[in-house]
């Protein structure tokens, strides 16, 4: 029985439902491995269909071509090389139909040597897998040239029992293929639960997670290896690549001994990156040639800018200003800066004449009344239409730039600033906008095209928040300071408290049941909104899932 062992990480980046493409990832990262003398290699959960595959995995179809898949690579195994674990959906029967497994495979020799399922099925949070996977009964362990190895998928290790038993049936290493989506708390809640199994049970314990967006979420990697207390290898987040770490047998157990570590990054070197690869992969994955965008000299759509940049290249970034009676004029110079800082092509595109003609066209309809938001939101709208305009003529897809404040209460014009593919600013905060946008300009993050330098002019930053859709509008005439809605926000959205308690840390009363009352009644806009990248513990859509009808008000 082998002393020593080489098992890789393949921490690597699969597209969901695109079977050739993952197989061909799966064999590049295998013959890797094997270049690094790798026993075995470890992919992440559901590789070979990609994760998750939502309601594609009930297909019997592709539940069909998953199983071919996983067949067809576990022949490859046959050449002399490293074995492999890799994941796929495990249809009930061969020509596949219901609910399947949730499988981690074993290849080896050429053949598959072990199916293990899921027995956990997450059903909270982003996650409803009872609906879609059967649950695998019990764990055993899974026998491989002489060892035993505690193979756990996922969510199975964020419990105790399973792997209670595995140690029981004599396992030696687990290994636990991941889907682990990311938010900023990740790291910490993945470290304590794998080393609380760790620590009740004594043994080592591998934790792979794959990388890149798939439509909200995202996933970034951060595999590691781990022996007990804290003794432990990394992967890099947001990275793919390979990975091998070192094994020994010493008095009976396996230790780590040997493998990258590589620190992960917080506050907004983790947020930001994040951002840049939800847009990356969204955009590239849907094969758009690039995105446009409205650049208003607002810091949304300067910060959305950015990071598009920063995601594509300035090449893949068209951005366009759409001045109109009530653009201030250093909106005009400071939109023209930042996209020259950024390196992108700009243009303006006047909407008064458009203005002019729905004021006519509906002239004699609106006689009598008042101005109010309809003229604000018709000028939003037409804006909106320029932007499908230019993405029906050229094909790049336009980024929507409403941030996560603005989303809560509705405080942005449907089919309007609304329109769009993808909204990377959806999960962050006002205040965050600033943060990240004051942080970028010192600082261009690993693996980011675009430039370094003051990319977002200061006084983007610094002036008053305006949506300039009437004279002297400010956001702050509509809505409590960003500060203050964004703390009340955070304990409604994030903490689900309640109001009493909400005033009860000081806050005014009425502000906080204005707060409430306009985030119920925005779920209506949220519902039709674009998706963006999931970067908070609870972010709208496919965390916090609320009703559009809804007469709760709490008192
Ligand atoms: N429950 C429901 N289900 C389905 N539809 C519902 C609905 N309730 C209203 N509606 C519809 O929605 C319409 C109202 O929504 P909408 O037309 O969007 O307009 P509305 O929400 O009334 O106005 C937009 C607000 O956003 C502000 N804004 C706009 C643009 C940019 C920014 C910014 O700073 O980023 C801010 C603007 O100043 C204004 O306060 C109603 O006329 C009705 O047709
Ligand atoms: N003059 C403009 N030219 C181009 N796009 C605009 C213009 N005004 C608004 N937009 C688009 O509509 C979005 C909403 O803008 P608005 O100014 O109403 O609010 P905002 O939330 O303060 O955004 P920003 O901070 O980008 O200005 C902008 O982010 C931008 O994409
Ligand atoms: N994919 C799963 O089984 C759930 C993932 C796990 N609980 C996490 O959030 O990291």
């Amino acid at each position: 029985m082998a002393e020593t062992l080489k098992i890789a990480l393949a921490q690597i980046a699969p597209t969901v439902g695109d079977l050739d493409g993952n197989k061909a990832l799966i064999r590049d990262a295998r013959r890797q491995a094997a270049e690094q003398g790798a026993d075995l290699v470890v992919f992440p959960e559901l590789i070979v269909s990609g994760y998750p595959p939502e309601d594609l995995v009930l297909k019997p179809a592709y539940q069909r071509a998953c199983r071919e898949a996983a067949e067809e690579l576990a022949q490859d195994t046959g050449d002399g090389g490293p074995a492999m674990i890799i994941g796929a959906p495990w249809p009930q029967t061969e020509r596949g139909g219901g609910k399947a497994w949730n499988a981690a495979i074993l290849c080896d020799e050429g053949l598959i040597q072990r199916i293990v399922y899921k027995t956990r099925l997450p059903n909270y949070s982003v996650f409803d897998e009872p609906r879609r996977y059967r649950t695998g009964e019990s764990v055993t362990v899974t026998e491989w040239r002489g060892m035993k190895l505690g193979l756990m998928i996922c969510e199975d290790m964020w419990y105790p029992d399973a792997a209670q038993e595995l140690k029981a049936q004599g396992a030696e290493i687990f290994i636990v293929p991941h889907g682990s989506p990311f938010r900023t708390t990740c790291h910490a809640e993945r470290l304590t639960t794998a080393e609380a199994r760790m620590e009740e049970t004594g043994l080592p314990l591998i934790f792979v997670n794959q990388v890149g967006g798939q439509d909200e979420l995202l996933f970034d990697g951060s595999s590691f290896a781990g022996n007990c207390q804290n003794d432990r290898v990394q992967a890099p987040c947001f990275e793919t690549g390979v990975f091998m770490t070192g094994w020994e047998r010493r008095a009976g157990k396996w230790k780590c001994t040997d493998g990258p570590m590589v620190a992960w990054p917080t506050g907004h070197e983790l947020t930001y990156p994040a951002l840049v690869t939800g847009v990356r992969d969204y955009v590239n994955k849907n094969r758009f040639p690039g995105v446009v965008i409205g650049l208003s000299g607002g810091i949304d759509s300067a910060l959305t800018a950015a990071i598009a940049v920063d995601a594509l290249g300035p090449e893949r970034v068209r951005c366009v200003m759409m001045p109109s009676r009530y653009t201030a004029g250093d909106s005009l110079t400071d939109a023209e800066k930042c996209a020259e800082a950024l390196g992108v092509s700009y243009e303006s595109i006047a909407i008064e004449p458009a203005v002019k003609a729905f004021d006519e066209m509906l002239g004699e309809t609106f006689a009598g009344r008042e101005p109010d938001t309809t003229e604000e939101n018709l000028q939003s709208r037409i804006r909106g239409v320029i932007l499908m305009a230019l993405s029906n003529k050229f094909g790049p897809m336009v980024l929507t730039t409403g941030n996560k404040s603005e989303m809560s209460v509705g405080y942005a014009t449907l089919y309007g600033d609304m329109n769009g593919g993808y909204n990377p600013l959806k999960d962050v905060y006002k205040t965050d906008v600033f943060a990240l946008a004051r942080w970028r300009n010192t600082k261009v993050p690993r693996g980011c095209l675009g430039p370094p330098g003051e990319v977002i002019p200061v006084n983007i930053i610094d002036k008053p928040p305006s949506a300039e859709l009437r004279a002297g509008q400010r956001d702050d005439d509509s809505l409590p300071p960003y500060e203050i809605l964004d703390a009340i926000l955070t304990c409604l959205v994030e903490e689900e408290m309640a109001v009493r308690d909400i005033i009860a840390e000081g806050h005014d009363e009425e502000t906080v049941r204005r707060i409430q009352h306009l985030l119920y009644v925005a779920e209506y806009k949220r519902r039709q909104s674009p998706p963006g990248p999931k970067i908070t513990t609870r972010n709208f859509g496919r965390d916090r899932r609320y009703p559009i009808v809804n007469g709760f008000r709490d008192r």
